[in-house]
């Protein structure tokens, strides 16, 4: 009861924020409250019971300065937004300048945290301590920007240095698109993980050390770690299909008596900057080192076998997983209706279901509990990154 009065006040706090405008909530409150609330409803038998473990090793995570790359991924509604704005704060208020991204197309970040950070920009989170940037990046305007690329400045413009503009629109951009969209879906959120490595490793960012993904859901993840077939399937064929009409352009010129040289294109040309790009995404993806994908799951069998098969394609590629957050965990209580106990010993069986799977039993398990308030803005994000990353 007490814990619910508690949680309510957050609540009831961040609503007032966010409609006045006015900080009527101070991060010493935050702690407080964190302490309270965590007291009152996690301490002694409550989650521990559920299953052991639930610690997240943060130290680890915050220790090196070297630059970090978390991506947060998992189920569609299960909270990454929320773990991966809380774990973006948590960053910040530890000293690290710190990135998020979402390349989810479906963008939450801005909901999350309460404040407008849309437009494909990054923009500077407000109300936190250490420098905290935020992007919501739109995979299919990346998508225009790569059929831009190399359609018109590619193959359109060749065709139009080769005295073959007529031909250039309806060929260049005909082909291209078929192709992009045969890859599609997948090359959008690799063109934006893609766009957003190549400016975070610009000088103006390199003092930003944690760089943290909202990811889209599972479906896209997975589609995305299929980079190699993308290549095969079309950037090689939109270079053959480049050789091709090199070829007959020869042929045309030579028919007409033109002596334009017809220039093959240099390694240098956008196909091959977007391939060494995409190849760049893919190392980063595999790197210990430095990259680490967390997934995100809730306690259901639906979500724990889902979760399971994820685990499985990303140990296939090579990706680094150490940690799952169970998120939503009903908390434990003294005066449990049926409808709770009832979820209650469903999860329990369910966290026991992770224990004995084989992708999953070797992760660190974090215990994330279900809040009776919406995690919307910077003081909520730190209340729930408190009791997530520790
Ligand atoms: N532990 C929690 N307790 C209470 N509410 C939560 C918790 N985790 C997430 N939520 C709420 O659930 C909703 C969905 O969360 P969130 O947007 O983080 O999920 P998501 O996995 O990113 O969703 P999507 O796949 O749609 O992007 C939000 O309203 C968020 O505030």
């Amino acid at each position: 009861m007490a814990a619910s009065l508690l949680l309510n006040r957050v609540s009831r706090s961040v609503s007032l924020h966010r409609v006045g405008g006015a900080l009527s909530f101070s991060s010493l409150d935050a702690q407080f409250l964190v302490g309270r609330i965590s007291g009152t409803l996690f301490r002694g038998r409550s989650l521990a019971t559920l299953a052991e473990g639930g610690a997240s090793c943060f130290d680890e995570m915050v220790s090196a300065n070297q630059r970090k790359y978390y991506l947060l991924g998992g189920k569609g509604g299960v909270g990454k937004t929320s773990c991966a704005a809380s774990l973006a704060v948590k960053f910040a208020s530890h000293g690290h300048p710190t990135i998020v991204v979402s390349t989810d197309p479906a963008h939450s970040l801005s909901d999350s945290f309460s404040q407008d950070l849309s437009g494909g920009v990054l923009k500077p989170v407000q109300g936190v301590d250490s420098p905290l940037l935020a992007l919501e990046i739109t995979p299919e305007r990346m998508k225009e920007e790569i059929k831009n690329q190399a359609g018109d400045k590619s193959v359109k413009n060749m065709m139009d240095s080769m005295g073959l503009g007529m031909f250039a629109g309806e060929l260049g951009d005909l082909n291209l698109e078929d192709m992009l969209n045969a890859a599609s879906p997948g090359i959008d959120e690799i063109a934006a993980i893609s766009k957003v490595l190549q400016f975070v490793e610009s000088p103006e960012y390199s003092k930003f050390t944690r760089i943290v993904f909202d990811t889209a859901p599972t479906g896209h993840t997975l589609r995305l770690l299929s980079l190699p077939d993308f290549y095969d399937s079309s950037i090689s064929k939109i270079t053959k299909l480049k050789k091709k009409i090199t070829a007959a352009a020869s042929a045309f010129t030579s028919v007409f008596g033109k002596k334009k040289e017809i220039q093959e294109q240099g390694p240098s040309n956008e196909l091959d900057q977007l391939k060494e790009r995409m190849e760049k995404v893919r190392n980063v993806f595999r790197d210990v080192d430095t990259t680490e994908f967390v997934i995100v799951t809730i306690p259901t069998v639906m979500a724990i076998n889902e979760t399971s098969r994820l685990h499985e394609s990303l140990r296939k590629e090579n990706v680094p997983v150490h940690r799952l957050i169970v998120n939503q965990l009903l908390p434990h209580s003294e005066s449990d209706c049926k409808f709770c106990s009832v979820r209650r010993k469903e999860q329990t069986r369910v966290l026991g279901l992770i224990q004995k799977d084989t992708e999953l039993s070797g992760l660190k398990l974090i215990q994330s509990p279900l809040l009776d308030a919406e995690i919307r803005g910077v003081p909520a994000l730190k209340f729930m990154g408190d009791l997530i990353w520790k």
